[in-house]
Parts: structure tokens; C-alpha cells; sequence
């Protein structure tokens, strides 16, 4: 059975350069059109010319794609002037671009109060500048604004719109939830309408995520007769964002309905690149990506219970309604207090620690860890820490080292410039090889100055550490009051840039950061092959 071509439109360098927080460099935008490039996108919104000097100026070094058109976005011919009398249209004619996208009112109420114009001239607007934009040749396309709400209230003014694109020479008319209050059978029923009058390969959706249903009502225009849907990475977008293109493309490409009727550009092979796009743009963005975004969320192919753990290590399908690896995500089981035996041992196995499942120890180590994750720790954010109780309850960590004694102090005084400073001292007495072996040192709180004191001088052990540093530091009060718990989470990296978190517990905060350092130090001995 043939299927038919479904084109993806990108707007994240459009739409969501309209979302708070978010701004675009030049660079950023050439470098992001030349993903989606590579991902498979037909179209890369790139942004509107003459509305400020970086998208001018990508539109005059416009980006070598491979496969994707690059379009410019713009509005329509502004009432009572010409097309040809019309600045904004001019620059975008003028811009280096595949396609031209036009956006227009298609609702009465938003012709009267924000255009202050008639029904004629907006329908007048529309034929005018279609016109112009594909008399110099370039494939035009309309983002009808504002189009379910305007057909919610008048569905000819709003339909009339659609039809003055599309019989003008627009090769898409594409119908946009501006708002993004529209339900999706509401969507579809209106696409099913409209596809009456404009034929469905030239009809596009438009949706934002106002009511968390852009990417179900994107799926709703397209069951409807749409063949081309907008949307951007990770949902970005003015307010609430736009449907997310990393959750349409897989659905797109993944579930039966659509993979068995439609072919879109992104091919399996790229496809398992998405998480990777996912991250880069939130890596450029400096925005913490999303762990419960679906098929790319680092928590979206996780698992920290027991009974769901046994059964993915039977079959993954137990548990997974797609393959992680198909969209570039990875499987993860957790150990914490959720867990049984085979969360634990594929954790066990993950560290390349070899484990019986027979072996009773494995019964002791579970039961250990829970009585700890009751007491406070939290393994599923510290396998570095894990990895140590496994491995000493198996009896396989060296005691390198013993800290006899330490002593954390805390001091406010005045400089030699009269300026009150704190100041923070601690001392540490350790015993390597029997040999004993006392450091101090100065920090900017107790616990710099503990950590800086503790790795001071660790005799033969030394030279393993001197790579290490701790990149992060979180505390967290478990329970209010003076009976509170603190945790510890701390992060280290190495030389080889491995990364590890240790954690601590303890109603003292200081001993409770002592013990995530030591097992970042052992963890790092360990990992090095140091011997007793
Ligand atoms: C739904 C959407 O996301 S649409 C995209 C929205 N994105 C943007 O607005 C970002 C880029 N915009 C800009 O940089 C500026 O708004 C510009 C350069 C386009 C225009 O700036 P200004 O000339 O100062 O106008 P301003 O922004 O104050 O108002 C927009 C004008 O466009 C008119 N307008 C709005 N939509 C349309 C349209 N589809 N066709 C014609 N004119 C329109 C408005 O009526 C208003 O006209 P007025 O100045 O006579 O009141
Ligand atoms: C065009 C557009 O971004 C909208 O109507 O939401």
C-alpha cells in the first residue's frame, strides 16, 4: 500500500524565538536550521527578516540546507497600502528564502479590533500579497491566524480566508490555534470542513499547547485530511509552547495509524539522532532539558520498581511501547526502595560487578539498601555509591585508608583592611599504611576546607586523586524540625571526564558531606585499581 507524503514545518527558530527566555544568536540559528537539516525537516522557519538585525542578516547569509526549504515569515500587506507600496512585504521578498510564509487574520473579530480594518480589505490583503510573493517565483504559504476561533464564530469569513490563499497561489494554507484553546475533536471536525473546500494536500496545522494538547491536535488535523504539521523542538513557543516535534516525529514514525499511512523525511537512521538534537538545542539554550518529556526524556525509558524491572529483563516490551534505542534513548533500571532483586542486578551488571543471583550476599545487599533508602539515601541518584556497598558487601573494597579524626571550624573576624570575613578551617587526622598523617586546610565553607584537607596527603594513594574534583555539591532536608535528616549528593569528575555521584546521610550536615566525599575518594580508587 502506498502512503502518502506528510511534510514537517520547524518553527522553533520563529515561533519559539517568541518563548520567554529564549534568545537566538546568529550562530545558534545557523547551526540549528543545519540540524533539522539533517534530521529530515521539509521546512526550517528561520525567522523575519526586517524584524530585527539577526534574522535579517541569516536571511542575507542564507544557510546551505541539503534537503530542507529555508522560509522567512512575515505578515501580509499592512490595509489601505499596496503590496508593492509595502515595506514588510518588500523585505521578505527580498530575503534570501525557499518559501515565503504569510501570516494573516482569518477571524472577523481579530480583523476588527487589532487590524481596525474591514472583512474586504483583510481578504484583499491576502490576494494582494500572495500574489506578489509568488509572482517572483517563491512557493508561498499562509499561516491563517487565529483560524479555529475565527471559524468558531464565523466559519464563512473564516473558510473565505482560507479559500482567498489558496485560490491566489498558496501552495499551503495552514490552519493555526493561536490561542490554543481548541479541543481536538473540535480541530478535526473543522479540518474535516475545510478540506471541503481546500484540498487536504494543501493544509497545514498550526497548534499551541495552551491546554497540553498541541501534539494530540496536530494528530487530529492530520486524521482529518492536513498534510504538512507545524511544530518545534522540545514544544517550544510562545506561552505554552507549540506542538513538539520530538514527540510527533516518533509518534509519526513509530505507531501504526501514521507509519502505515503516511512517509515523513526523517528516516529510522535519523530518527535514532532526536534525543541528540533534543539536548544540543537545550544545551545552547542553557535550559535543564526535560527528564519526563516522552520518547527523549531522560526519564523516559526508566524504571525504578520491581516488579516492572523483573519483567523488562525478560523482555523490555513488558514495559516499553517503543524500543528506547529508536528515537536514541537508552533503558535504565534503578535501585532504590521501589526495588527487588532484579533492579539490583541489572544495576550490578550495568557496573560490571559479577554477582550471583543465588549468592545470599544478594539477599543481604537488598535488604541493606533499603533499610538505608529508609534511613534517608537515595541510590537511585548515587550509583556511584552503590556500586561501594555492593562491592563491600562482597568484600572486594581494599580499607585504603582510615580517617582517625577531623575537625571542621568556622570563624568570623575582621582582616587586616577592618572587613568582617568567615573563614573555615578544618584538620584531618589519617591513618595510611599504618602511618599517621595530619592535614589542614582553609576553605570558603567546612566543607571545601574538609574536602580540600582530606585529599591533601594520601600517601601512596595520591597520585590516584589528583585528577579529581567535585563539580557539584546539593543538600536536602529530609524531614523539618530537630529531628530533620540532611542528605548529601555530591558530583565528581576525573581526568578521563567520568562523572560520579556519592551521597551522605546524617542529622549532621558536615558528617553527612564527610561520607559522600570518602566514597567519591574510594569510588576513584576503586575505578583506578588501587591496591591495599
Ligand atoms: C501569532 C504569531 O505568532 S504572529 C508573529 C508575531 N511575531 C512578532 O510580532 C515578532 C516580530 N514583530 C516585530 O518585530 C514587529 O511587530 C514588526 C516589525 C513586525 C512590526 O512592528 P511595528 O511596525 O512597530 O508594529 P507593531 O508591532 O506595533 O504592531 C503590529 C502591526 O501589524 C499589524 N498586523 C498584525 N497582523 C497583521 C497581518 N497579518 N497583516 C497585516 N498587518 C498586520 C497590526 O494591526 C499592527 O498595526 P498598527 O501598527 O497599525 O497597529
Ligand atoms: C502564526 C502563528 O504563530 C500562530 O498563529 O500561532
Amino acid at each position: 500500500m502506498s502512503r502518502e507524503r506528510l511534510y514537517l514545518f520547524d518553527t522553533t527558530l520563529r515561533d519559539g524565538a517568541q518563548t520567554n527566555g529564549v534568545d537566538f544568536t546568529l550562530q545558534d540559528k545557523q547551526a540549528i536550521a543545519k540540524m533539522l537539516d539533517d534530521l529530515g525537516i521539509d521546512y526550517v522557519e528561520g525567522g523575519y527578516p526586517g524584524a530585527n538585525p539577526t534574522d535579517t542578516e541569516l536571511f542575507l547569509q542564507k544557510p546551505a540546507l541539503r534537503h530542507a526549504r529555508f522560509t522567512a515569515f512575515g505578515m501580509t500587506r499592512r490595509p489601505g497600502r499596496s503590496a508593492a507600496n509595502d515595506p514588510g512585504l518588500a523585505a521578505l521578498i527580498e530575503a534570501k528564502a525557499d518559501a515565503i510564509c504569510l501570516v494573516a487574520k482569518s477571524s472577523a473579530y481579530q480583523v476588527r479590533v487589532a487590524l481596525e480594518t474591514t472583512n474586504d480589505e483583510n481578504l484583499a490583503s491576502i490576494r494582494d500579497s500572495v500574489k506578489a510573493v509568488a509572482a517572483v517565483g517563491r512557493e508561498v504559504m499562509v499561516d491563517c491566524e487565529h483560524f479555529f476561533d475565527g471559524y468558531r464564530e464565523d466559519p464563512a469569513f473564516a473558510l473565505a480566508c482560507a479559500r482567498a490563499a489558496y485560490d491566489s497561489g498558496a501552495r499551503w494554507v495552514v490552519l493555526c490555534d493561536t490561542n490554543g484553546g481548541t479541543m481536538p475533536n473540535e480541530i478535526e471536525a473543522t479540518v474535516r470542513e475545510v478540506a471541503k473546500h481546500v484540498p487536504g494536500d494543501h493544509l497545514g496545522i498550526h497548534a499551541h499547547n495552551d491546554t497540553e494538547q498541541a501534539v494530540a491536535n496536530s494528530l487530529a488535523a492530520v486524521r482529518a485530511g492536513a498534510r504538512q504539521i507545524q511544530g518545534t523542538l522540545n514544544g517550544l513557543g510562545e506561552r505554552c509552547g507549540n506542538a513538539n516535534l520530538c514527540s510527533l516525529i516518533p509518534t509519526l514514525k513509530l505507531k501504526k495509524e501514521f507509519a502505515d499511512a503516511f512517509e515523513i523525511g526523517v528516516s529510522e537512521d535519523r530518527l535514532a539522532t532526536l534525543m541528540q538534537a533534543s539536548r544540543t538545542l537545550d544545551n545552547m539554550l542553557n535550559r535543564a532539558p526535560n527528564r519526563r518529556a516522552p520518547y527523549v526524556g531522560e526519564s523516559a525509558f526508566v524504571t525504578k520498581t520491581g516488579i516492572h524491572a523483573s519483567a523488562i529483563i525478560k523482555d523490555p516490551a513488558t514495559y516499553e511501547h517503543v524500543a528506547p534505542e529508536s528515537v536514541g534513548n537508552r533503558r535504565k533500571v534503578l535501585v532504590s526502595d521501589q526495588a527487588g532483586r532484579s533492579n539490583v542486578l541489572a544495576e550490578l551488571e550495568r557496573a560490571h560487578i559479577a554477582f550471583d543471583r543465588n549468592d545470599p550476599k544478594l539477599g543481604r545487599l537488598v535488604e541493606e539498601m533499603k533499610e538505608r533508602e529508609a534511613a534517608g539515601y537515595a541510590y537511585e541518584s548515587a550509583a556511584a555509591s552503590f556500586d561501594l556497598l555492593a562491592r563491600r558487601t562482597l568484600g572486594r573494597v581494599p580499607e585504603y585508608f582510615d580517617v582517625e579524626q577531623f575537625d571542621v571550624n568556622v570563624e568570623q573576624r575582621y582582616n587586616s583592611h577592618g572587613q568582617r570575613v568567615t573563614v573555615a578551617m578544618a584538620v584531618v587526622k589519617v591513618r595510611v599504611d599504618g602511618e599517621i598523617r595530619i592535614s589542614a586546610a582553609e576553605g570558603n565553607g567546612p566543607v571545601n576546607a574538609l574536602d580540600v584537607a582530606l585529599r591533601k596527603d594520601l600517601g601512596k594513594y595520591q597520585k590516584y586523586i589528583e585528577g579529581l574534583t567535585l563539580i557539584d555539591y546539593r543538600v536536602r532536608i529530609l524531614n523539618g524540625g530537630t529531628g530533620a535528616v540532611t542528605r548529601v549528593l555530591i558530583e565528581s569528575e576525573d581526568e578521563e571526564g567520568e562523572r560520579w555521584t556519592t551521597i551522605g546521610v546524617s542529622s549532621n550536615i558536615i558528617d553527612a558531606s564527610f561520607q559522600a566525599l570518602m566514597d567519591s575518594i574510594f569510588y576513584k580508587l576503586v575505578k583506578s585499581g588501587a591496591t591495599a
